[in-house]
C-alpha cells in the first residue's frame, strides 16, 4: 500500500486519502440502498442534461430514428478481403457518425462463452448481500468489485437502480502502473465459493477485448488512417466488464441507469430480453435499442469522440426497466492505454471544424469521470472538492 501511494498524482491526492480512509474503515463507509429506497424519477429527470464536460457540440445533427445492424462476416470471416473489410468499415463509420450506436451480427464470439458469462452473472447476483459486500469496490484501490444499488449515479437527478460487478484487465500486484497508483490497472477481486465464476467471466472479458481490437481496426479504416493505428494504443487497455442486474420494480418504471454517455472509446453490450435501453437523438427523442438475438450493441464513448473531434458520436443513452422483472446486461467498456495522449486524428478536423478538445492523457480524463459518478469515490461531506 505504501508503495502504491508514493508516486500518486497531486491532482488526485484527496481521493487517494479518501480511498485509504475507506480501506481502513470500509464497513462504516459502505452505502447501501435497498431496492425500494431508490427514488422514483419522473421521465423528465432522465432527460435533463447530464453533468458531463464532454457534451460540447456532440449532439449536432444526429436525428437518427433507429439503430442499424451491421454484419461483420465480410470483415472478420474467412472470406474477408481488403475490399470487403473496407465496405464494412464504411458502414460502421456511417453508423458512428450518424448514430453513435450500432448492432454487430456474425461477430464470431462463441455462444457457449456468452452463455457461461450470463450464467455466472446470475449466480453472482443471487449471492447474499453480505457475501457480495465482502468484495465491495471501496475495499480495493483499483476500481473493481461489487457496487450496490444506488451507489453509482450517472444522471445527477436520479440515482441508478442497479447493482454491478466490475472486472478489469488482470495484472499482477507488482505491475508498475498499479504500484504507481493508477486505478485502472492491477489484480481483480473475485467472489469466494463460486466455482468456475472467475474462469467464465474472464474468458468472456478476453473475447470482448479481442472483438474490440477488431472494431478498432475497422474504425481506423473508416476514418481513413492506418488500419493498425490503434493497435499499440490498446495493448494495455483500460477495459472494464460490468455485470449488471437491474431489479424488478412494480408500478411505474424507474431509472435503471440515468442518461449518460460512456467514457471510454467503445462499449460492447450484451443485454437480456427485458428491453429498456434507449439512445437519445438530436431532437431529444429516446430511440429504443431493443435486444436482437445473436448481436451485441456497440456504442461510441467520449474518448473516441475526442479522438475523432466529434466525427464519431458519443450518444447519450439510458435504461428504463419497464419490464416489471429484473434485467441483466454485460457492457464491456474498452478504453485505450492509460498513458495514451488522445489528440485529434487526421481526417477529423477542417477549417470549419477545428479541433474542439485539447490533447488529453486518456487515463487522467477517465479517472476524473469515474470520480464524478461513483459514491465511493466522492469526498466525504464537508470536504473541499
Ligand atoms: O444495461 C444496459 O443496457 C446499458 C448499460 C450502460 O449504458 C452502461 O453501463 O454504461
Ligand atoms: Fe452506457
Amino acid at each position: 500500500m505504501a508503495i502504491f501511494l508514493t508516486c500518486r498524482d497531486k491532482k488526485y491526492e484527496f481521493y487517494y486519502q479518501h480511498i485509504v480512509a475507506n480501506l481502513k474503515a470500509a464497513p462504516r463507509h459502505l452505502r447501501h440502498f435497498s431496492e425500494d429506497s431508490v427514488m422514483k424519477a419522473p421521465d423528465s429527470a432522465a432527460t435533463r442534461r447530464p453533468r458531463n464536460p464532454d457534451r460540447l457540440a456532440r449532439d449536432k445533427g444526429r436525428a437518427f430514428s433507429h439503430v442499424p445492424v451491421i454484419d461483420l462476416a465480410a470483415a472478420l470471416g474467412a472470406e474477408a478481403t481488403a475490399e470487403s473489410r473496407q465496405a464494412v468499415a464504411d458502414e460502421i463509420g456511417k453508423a458512428c457518425e450518424q448514430v453513435g450506436f450500432f448492432y454487430v451480427a456474425n461477430h464470431g464470439i462463441a455462444d457457449d462463452t456468452i452463455a457461461a458469462a450470463w450464467a455466472a452473472s446470475r449466480r453472482f447476483f443471487a449471492l447474499p448481500l453480505e457475501h457480495k459486500q465482502e468484495i465491495h469496490i471501496s475495499k480495493l484501490p483499483n476500481h473493481r468489485g461489487y457496487l450496490g444499488i444506488g451507489e453509482e449515479t450517472l444522471d445527477p437527478y436520479a440515482a441508478d437502480s442497479k447493482e454491478v460487478f466490475k472486472v478489469g484487465l488482470e495484472l499482477p500486484a507488482d505491475d508498475p502502473d498499479f504500484q504507481n497508483g493508477i486505478i485502472m490497472y492491477g489484480p481483480n477481486t473475485w467472489p469466494r465459493d463460486l466455482p468456475g465464476f472467475r474462469q467464465d467471466v474472464y474468458a468472456y472479458y478476453q473475447q470482448m477485448f479481442g472483438l474490440s481490437r477488431e472494431l478498432f481496426r475497422l474504425f481506423a479504416l473508416a476514418i481513413g488512417i492506418d488500419e493498425h493505428f490503434f493497435d499499440d494504443k490498446i495493448d494495455k487497455p483500460m477495459a472494464q466488464l460490468n455485470l449488471i442486474r437491474y431489479p424488478a420494480h412494480e408500478g411505474e418504471p424507474r431509472v435503471g441507469i440515468g442518461a449518460h454517455s460512456d467514457y471510454e472509446c467503445l462499449t460492447l453490450l450484451a443485454q437480456d430480453d427485458a428491453g429498456g435501453l434507449e439512445a437519445r437523438n438530436a431532437k431529444g427523442e429516446w430511440i429504443a435499442v431493443p435486444p436482437i438475438a445473436g448481436t451485441f450493441v456497440v456504442n461510441i464513448g467520449d474518448m473516441m469522440a475526442r479522438w475523432t473531434n466529434n466525427r464519431f458520436a458519443s450518444t447519450v443513452h439510458r435504461v428504463f426497466n419497464r419490464s416489471q422483472r429484473e434485467r441483466y446486461s454485460m457492457p464491456f467498456f474498452c478504453g485505450c492505454n492509460y498513458h495514451t495522449v488522445v489528440s485529434c486524428l487526421p481526417n477529423c478536423s477542417s477549417d470549419s471544424e477545428p479541433p474542439h478538445y485539447p490533447d488529453t492523457v486518456a487515463g487522467e480524463h477517465l479517472v476524473g469521470r469515474l470520480d464524478a459518478t461513483n459514491a465511493h469515490r466522492q469526498p466525504p461531506q464537508g470536504s473541499p472538492r
